[in-house]
Parts: structure tokens; sequence; C-alpha cells
């Protein structure tokens, strides 16, 4: 059972203008589809799949670990680690900062404009990246092999479904240029609610995320109160992605206490997230200052978060979700799922991670209601009902991969010519006065 191969191919699918902090959704979404091909030891072969980050130095340093896979098993993943370390890492020193991970790690913060190819060594936050990026097919693997699903290797399911949240966002009717999308305009809290009423009919979704940081907080507090309207009993959380000062934080969470389940990443940096906890009773959430084991014991210090949304694509794979799970659980935090704009192989990797994970205790984020059209896998496994995802059946992941719909999706990212996700640029060349400095307000 051993590893023949690593396929990796960047691919572009069509993502909706939707705004955040630091800009505008581009037409399309870059990502990569790993396909790891193993050798069953009865003259066959399986293939896991995998899915991550299109941004070019992820392709760089995975194509890198791939050429050293062949022959090895598919059962080691402690030896995967040991290599992704020693290949991307070494004894040069690297900035292994928040703010230098953070560069990388977002996705949609700028990238300099000359990139030249990925940067060895790799900081150990990138390393983990690329080694979640490729655990996720190991263990897809290693479950068809053994004919399981992928939550049995995890330890076995402690909930048969996994509850999401409906992702509201801003967002403009269409691409300039593009017709109007199927979601429609939302800028202010009148199309917030509306967009929450369509996906809450399609997919059930009984809590609600908005992406905030987009308006001036006065608006924002303002569609979360018409959301409270139209849905009282949907737990109810807002994320400005470090948008406000501390000063704003604050009035913006007396404001909302009381209305909102949690208030994800208002304030940059532990410290800053810290003087706002101990002064508001609303629990707050991150997936920006807490992103790695290391940064849990200073959050602890400095009280700075009740909840941490963990994701696997960067704290170690599906594992290295179960494992987050349990740190939480030792340090008190209550544990939510982050997402960024992904397909189905992630969507179903997470599942089975979330069902996995104990101490799950918020339904999780997903992107996926506006991409799900663009799938590379094929349809069946990962419909919602009741805002929740059955744990796909079958062995491994449960999910297939469209060969014809993979290639059509890597012509796509060959036409695009472009390597990094720019949300900025992208708003600025409609709007070129556009403020993006954080804070804003
Ligand atoms: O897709 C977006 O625009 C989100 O803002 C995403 O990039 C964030 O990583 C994420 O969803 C978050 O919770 O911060
Ligand atoms: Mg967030």
């Amino acid at each position: 059972m051993r590893i023949l191969e690593l396929r990796v191919t960047p691919i572009a699918f069509a993502d909706p203008p939707l705004l955040n902090a630091d800009g505008l959704h581009q037409p399309h979404v870059l990502r990569a589809v790993l396909e790891l091909v193993v050798d069953d030891g009865r003259g066959g072969t399986v293939t896991g799949l995998g899915e991550c980050t299109g941004h070019a130095f992820q392709l760089d340093w995975l194509t890198l670990v791939g050429q050293h896979l062949h022959g090895r098993s598919v059962f080691d993943t402690s030896a995967l680690r040991l290599l992704v370390d020693a290949l991307l890492g070494g004894a040069a020193e690297v900035d292994d900062s928040p703010e230098a991970s953070w560069r990388v790690w977002s996705d949609r913060t700028e990238a300099p404009e000359s990139f030249g190819t990925a940067p060895l060594p790799a900081s150990a936050f990138d390393r983990r990246r690329v080694y979640s990026a490729l655990e996720v097919a190991f263990l897809d693997a290693q479950g068809r092999l053994l004919g399981l699903p992928v939550v049995e290797l995890l330890g076995g399911r402690v909930r048969e479904t996994v509850p999401y949240s409906g992702y509201l966002f801003y967002k403009w009717a269409g691409h300039p240029g593009a017709a109007d999308d199927e979601f429609g305009e939302a800028l202010d809290p009148e199309g917030i609610v509306r967009q929450a009423r369509l996906l809450v009919d399609r997919h059930g979704f009984g809590s609600l995320k908005l992406k905030g940081g987009v308006m001036p907080p006065d608006e924002e507090i303002e569609a979360i109160r018409a959301l409270r309207r139209e849905f009282p009993d949907a737990p109810l959380r807002l994320d400005p992605n470090t948008a406000w000062t501390l000063e704003t934080s604050r009035r913006v969470a007396d404001e909302l206490t009381g209305v909102l389940e949690y208030l994800e990443d208002p304030v940059k940096g532990l410290d800053d997230m810290g003087r706002l906890a101990a002064e508001t009773s609303i629990p707050l959430a991150t997936n920006m200052c807490v992103v790695k084991l290391e940064d849990v014991r200073p959050a602890i210090l400095r009280g700075s978060v009740a909840i941490v949304l963990g994701d696997h694509h960067y704290w170690g794979g599906m594992r290295g979700t179960t494992t987050l799970g349990d740190v939480c659980l030792a340090a008190g935090f209550g544990l939510s799922m982050h997402s960024n704009s992904h397909l189905g192989i992630s969507l179903a990797a997470m599942t089975h991670a979330a069902a996995a994970t104990p101490l799950l205790s918020y339904a999780c984020d997903t992107h996926y209601p506006w991409n799900r059209s663009s799938d590379v896998v094929q349809e069946g496994p990962l419909s919602f009902v009741d805002g929740a995802l059955a744990i796909p059946e079958g062995p491994g992941l449960g999910v297939t991969l469209d060969q014809a719909r993979l290639r059509a999706a890597h012509e796509t990212y060959l036409g695009l010519g472009r390597e990094h996700r720019r949300d900025g640029d992208y708003l600025r060349s409609f709007s070129p006065d556009a403020k993006l400095v954080l804070p804003r307000w």
C-alpha cells in the first residue's frame, strides 16, 4: 500500500462579488485538487482526494513534497509531517509571528507585486498548511483501502449530522460587466435579510453569520437587528475581520449584547481582544489571533477569546482538528469552525472532522452555498437538510471526483493567468478611492 504519485491540479471556479474588510471577491476562486494514487496491494490502485488553496506558493510547496512521496506508506502521516518539515523547513530563521503567518495564510490580503517562487524555508504555519492538505488525501486513501469512512479513522462519530450556519455577505448584484447573479444585491439591512431568507429557505440553516467590516459599524448593527427581527430564534454572529478599533468594538459590543451568539475578531491581536473580552459579556471568537497551538497559552493568559474557529486546512488536517477540540476543552474554550471559499472535497473533510470532534459546540461556517454549482465532485452526498450535513457515506471522504469538471476548472485556471487572491486590487479597480486600511472604524 505504497504511494505511486501525487497529482496537484490548480483550478478556478466562479465566485459572486462578495465584500469583506479587504475588498471584493474576484470572479474566480483559485483552489487546488490533490489526487494521491496508491498501490492497493491487490494489483489495483486507489486515489485519495484533497483540496486546498490554489495560492502559487502552496502549489510550489506541494509539488516539491509530491516529488518525494513515491514508495512511502500512505498510513504513515508522522513520516509525512517530518518530510514536509525537512523539505520546506530547514535551519534558517523563519519569521513565524502571527503577522507573518497571517500575510500568507489568509489568502485574502494583498500579495506582493512580484512573488517569484515560494520562499524556502517556509514558516512553521505554512508547513502545517501544506501538511494539512496532504493529510486529507492520505486519510481519504486509507479509508478507501480499508473500506471505512474517514470519520472511523478519526476515532468514530460522536454525531450523525454536522450543523452549518448560513454565511451572509454584503454583495453587489453581479460582477461589473456581467449579468446579475442568482443571489442579488445586499448592501443594506433589507438586502441582508433577503439573502438570509434565501439561504435559510434553500438549506434550512438555523444560525447565521454576517461577514462585517464592510459598512460603517452602525449599519452593520442595524443589519444584525433586522436579522434578529426576521429570525427571532436564530443564533447570530458578526465577523468584521479586525476592521474596528478597540473603542469601536466596545461600542458595537454594548449595542449588540444579548443579540449576538458571538462576536468574531472585532479587533486585531490577542492584547486588544483580551481588553475587550474583559468588558463585554458577548463571547469573543477568533480565526485570526489563535491560528496554531502556540497561540493558545498566550490567549489563555490574556483572556483573549472564548471560542476558537478550527479549520482543517491549517490546524494540521482532520486529526489536527480533533486535537484542537481537546486543547480547547482543556483551555476552557468553545470550538466553532472557519471556512474560506471551497468546494465539496473540503466540505466532506470538514464534515468528517467535525463529526469526530466531541467539543464542537457551534454550527460550522461554510462558503459552499455560494460556490456549490461549480463543484468538481459528483452531486449527491453534500446537500444540507435543516442546515446540517449527514456524514458522507462510503469509504474515505465519500465523495467522487468528476474528471470532466476537474479538467474544465483547470482550463479556467490556465485561462486566468492569475496566481494569487487580490480582493483589494479588484475592489480598487472599480472604486479607486476605497480605503482598505485596517482598522478602518
Ligand atoms: O470569504 C471571505 O471574504 C471571508 O472573509 C474569509 O476570507 C475569512 O477567512 C473568513 O470567512 C473568516 O471567518 O474570517
Ligand atoms: Mg472570521
